[in-house]
Order: structure tokens, then sequence, then C-alpha cells
């Protein structure tokens, strides 16, 4: 036994020396490190030798399957973790080069301060959704579509014919997109980064409270589309919305709502990866992901965090690179509103500093509304969504918890409900458990009820996010310019 747990000790030390390497981007190693760990794992016997008797000989067994089988759920997913970032390293190495290698010289930038910020890595993975009327089959990028040929053209395949090709799936018409004049790499950018479409089957009825939100979303997005001859002239649909509030108000989880209610193609795409991602190549990003859009229509772009993209022109912070690419949005918005009437483009921006916002682009936002917090009643509707399937007290009062969380948000509230969930666990002393007494202990933790207590514990340990300030800001400029 004793043999044992040191060699599951050893393993657990080895794996987090491997995790080290990974936070320390040292994926080589790291890599090296868990295959052989696995292997050892994998191939590692129990030993009898040193027991006693049958019973001692169970526990033990029982001990070590458990701490194995963590052990194994730990490593895979650390693995599975550190292929997606090598991979996003990859993507990132491969568009640079590219670039590099387009441009005939290495960088200078123009705009230190943007190249040298890289953003967090972009998902790179992308569905595309049923549409109206068919479906848009799931892209399976080629073998060539996901190799460095295809971010970094060669001598002698500068440009292929349309390098959408492989990347970019039919439209719902069957039409294949026509990117000729796109580098392969652009077209890959936004096909895997900006392009991501929602797979969800959320309904506006998952969102708690919003009740306003979502009728004019409604109007604005799914009605023109189940009765257009309604939405003419005068009634001619919104194009354009700002969602205004606190962090954690459900604003994202809106937008991926209306997008699946309309079955709508989702564009999600945060304006930092805009500005800084791919110095110089931002404005023809821009320009694809509003054609792709239009060619995929209907369709919602949904920009989060509007603010760093369209703040105050002429500020002296502004970089050319900056202000360039808010240019090339504020054009491709007006082209959506007013050339593409019959492919909806729908463009619908969150921000939680509304009045940093550029008076061009606050006006291109026809709508301006403000997402406040949620209620008293939003929040008791939001604690009881949350603990659904969760074992619970009766003795709990969903009205008075409801009470105590006001200035919480959404996010807060799902916070607080998952950590009372967890201070079950508190209540009793597994620590000092080992073996079959642990999983058995476990075993009937899971039905056992979440209680007032773990509520209580929760209420101290999460508090509401919001700053009042931020948010009695964010209030006050919606009362200036919201439109609902
Ligand atoms: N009205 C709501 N209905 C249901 N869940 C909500 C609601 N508001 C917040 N939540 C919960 O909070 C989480 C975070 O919400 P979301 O990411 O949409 O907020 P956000 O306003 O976009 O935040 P941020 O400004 O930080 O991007 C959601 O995944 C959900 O669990």
């Amino acid at each position: 036994m004793i043999g044992d747990a040191q060699t599951i000790t050893g393993y657990f030390e080895r794996a987090q020396v491997a995790k080290t390497m990974v936070d320390d981007g040292r994926w080589s190693e790291a890599g090296d490190l868990l295959r052989q760990l696995l292997t050892d794992v994998r191939s590692y016997k129990i030993s009898t030798s040193n027991r006693e008797d049958v019973e001692s000989k169970n526990v033990s067994k029982l001990f070590f399957l458990h701490y194995m089988s963590f052990l194994q759920a730990f490593l895979k997913a650390l693995e599975a973790s550190m292929k997606l970032v090598l991979q996003n390293a990859r993507d990132e190495d491969e568009l640079h080069d590219a670039m590099t290698r387009q441009s005939g010289s290495p960088e200078p930038p123009a705009d230190p301060d943007v190249w040298s910020k890289p953003s967090p890595p972009l998902p790179t993975s992308s569905k595309y959704n049923a549409k109206k009327g068919g479906t848009v089959p799931k892209t399976q990028p080629s073998k060539s579509a996901s190799s460095a040929a295809s971010y970094a053209p060669s001598a002698a395949d500068t440009k292929p014919a349309n390098p959408s090709q492989g990347i970019l799936p039919p439209n719902s018409a069957g039409e294949s997109f026509d990117a000729s004049s796109y580098d392969s790499y652009i077209v890959q950018a936004v096909r895997g980064t900006m392009a991501t479409q929602t797979e969800n089957t959320m309904s506006l009825d998952d969102i708690i409270g919003m009740h306003d939100v979502k009728q004019v979303l409604h109007e604005a997005v799914t009605l023109p589309l189940l009765v257009p001859e309604f939405f003419r002239g005068l009634r001619s649909p919104w194009k354009a919305m700002v969602l205004a509030g606190p962090p954690g108000t459900g604003k994202t989880l809106i937008a991926r709502a209306i997008a699946s209610e309309s079955s709508s193609t989702f564009f999600t795409v945060s304006s930092t990866d805009l500005s800084s991602k791919w110095r110089g190549d931002s404005e023809k990003i821009v320009r694809l992901l509003f054609e792709l859009a239009r060619f995929y229509a209907p369709s919602i772009i949904f920009i989060d965090e509007i603010d760093t993209l369209g703040g105050q022109r002429g500020n002296s912070g502004e970089h050319e690179a900056s202000r360039r690419v808010k240019s090339e949005f504020l054009v491709q918005m007006d082209g959506a509103q007013h050339k593409f009437d019959e492919r909806r483009v729908f463009v619908l921006a969150a921000t939680n500093i509304p009045w940093e916002l550029d008076e061009a682009l606050r006006r291109r936002f026809e709508k301006r509304i403000f997402i406040p917090l949620p209620d008293l009643d939003a929040r008791k509707k939001l604690i009881e969504t949350s603990m659904m399937g969760t074992p619970q007290s009766n003795e709990i009062n969903y009205d008075e918890l409801a009470a105590k969380t006001e200035g919480f948000s959404g996010a807060d509230v799902v916070s607080l409900c998952r950590t009372a969930a967890i201070n079950v666990l508190r209540r009793y002393d597994t620590k000092s458990l080992r073996g079959g007494e642990l999983t058995a202990a476990m075993e009937s933790l899971k039905t056992e009820p979440v209680r007032n207590c773990d509520f209580e514990a929760a209420l101290q340990a999460v508090s509401s996010s919001v700053d009042p300030d931020t948010m009695l800001k964010c209030k006050e400029w919606c009362d200036s310019f919201g439109a609902m």
C-alpha cells in the first residue's frame, strides 16, 4: 500500500510539473512528460506483496482505482487543453509568417502597441447552423485548408482562384462564396474565429427577465423574417442595436438566443480581436465579415465590447490602425443598412461602458438599450432555474434569498448557487476519508440536499461584482441617448 501511495503521489507531482510547463509555454517538454506519464499510469500494476489480508487488499484496490481514474481524467483534460493552446500558438505563428511573407519584410509595426499586445487565443472551431429553408453543412476544413499552406501561400500558388474552397460551406441556396479577392489566411481567420456560429438551441424563454429587450429583438430580428411584407417603407426593420449594461447581465446570452430563435447565422467577434490581432489586415477582415454575413443571411453579427472598436474618434490615444478599422466598420454598417435589404444582416453590439462610444457609431445603432441588473423577481427565478436538478431542502426560502442578492448581476446569482451547491461538501469531513469510505461518502453526498446554511455560507463568499458607479453611469448614458 505504501509503495502504491508513493507511486501515485509521484504521478500527481509529475502531472503538476507538466501543468506548470504548459502554463510557462514549454509545450514540447510538457508534451514529452505527459506522454511518458500516461504510459506509466496505464502500465502501472498494483502491488500485492505488502498486503496482509483480503480486506486491506480490497480497500487499497478501491483507493488505487479511485485515484488512478481521477489522474487519468486529469491528464486527458490537460493533454486536450495543451493541444488546443498549441494549435492556437501554431495558427498565430503561421498567420504572422504568412503576413510577413506577403508584405516582403518582417513587420516594423507602424503601431507598436497594437502589434506588441497579443490578444488571448481565439476560438478555432466554427460550425454553421441550420438556416431557414435548409441546412448549411458543417465545414470540414480540407487537409490543405487546415495546414500551414492554407495560411501561407507558396510562391507558385500565391492566390488560389477561390481561397474559400474547402474553408467555407455553401450557403442555403447551395452557392459558394467567391473569396478570390482575399488571401486564404484572411478567409480562414474569419471562418475560424469571427464567423463562429451558434449551435445552441437556446430560446428567448431561456433568458430570465428582460421582457422589453426580448420584445424589441423579436420585432427587429425574428418578425421581419417571418412576415417581411409587413416590414416595408416606414416599418422597415431596425438594423443595429447596442446593449449597454453591467457585466454578467446576459447580453451575450440574449444575442445567442435571438440568433438561435430567428435561425440566423451568428457571427460573434470581440472588437479587441479586430483592432489588435491582425495589424494591417483588420479592415479586410471587417469587410469579409460583413460580406459573409450577407452571403449567409439572415445573419446576426454580434460585436462584444464595441467600445474598444468604437471609442471616441480623434482621441489623442487613438492609433491610426484602430481609426482605419473603425472607419471600415462604419462603411460596412452603412452598406449592410442600405444595399442589402433582402439579405438581412442585423448588427448587435454590447458594451459595459457606452459613454466611450464614438458619436458616429452611436448614431448607427438605432436602438440603444439599457440592460439592468436583474430585479427581485428575476433573481428569484434565476435561483430557482439554477438549482433545478440539484437536490434541495424545503427549508430554502427563495424570496428571502432573492432579497439578499440585491445588486447582484445574473452571473453573480448563478455563481452564488454553484457555491451553495458545492458547500454541501463542506458539511462533511471528506479530508479524512480514503478509498471505499470516500467513494461511499461521495455517493451519498450526491443526493444530499442543499440547505439554507449552504446558501448562508455562499453569501459570505460571493458578492456583487458590479460597481454601482459604473452601473449608474451606464444608466445615465442610456437615459440621455437610449432608444427602446
Ligand atoms: N437574464 C439572464 N437569464 C439567464 N441567465 C443569465 C441572465 N443574466 C446572466 N445570466 C447568467 O450569467 C452568465 C453570463 O452572462 P453573459 O455572458 O451573457 O453576460 P454579459 O452581459 O454578456 O457579460 P459581459 O459584459 O461580461 O460579457 C450566463 O451564462 C448566465 O448563466
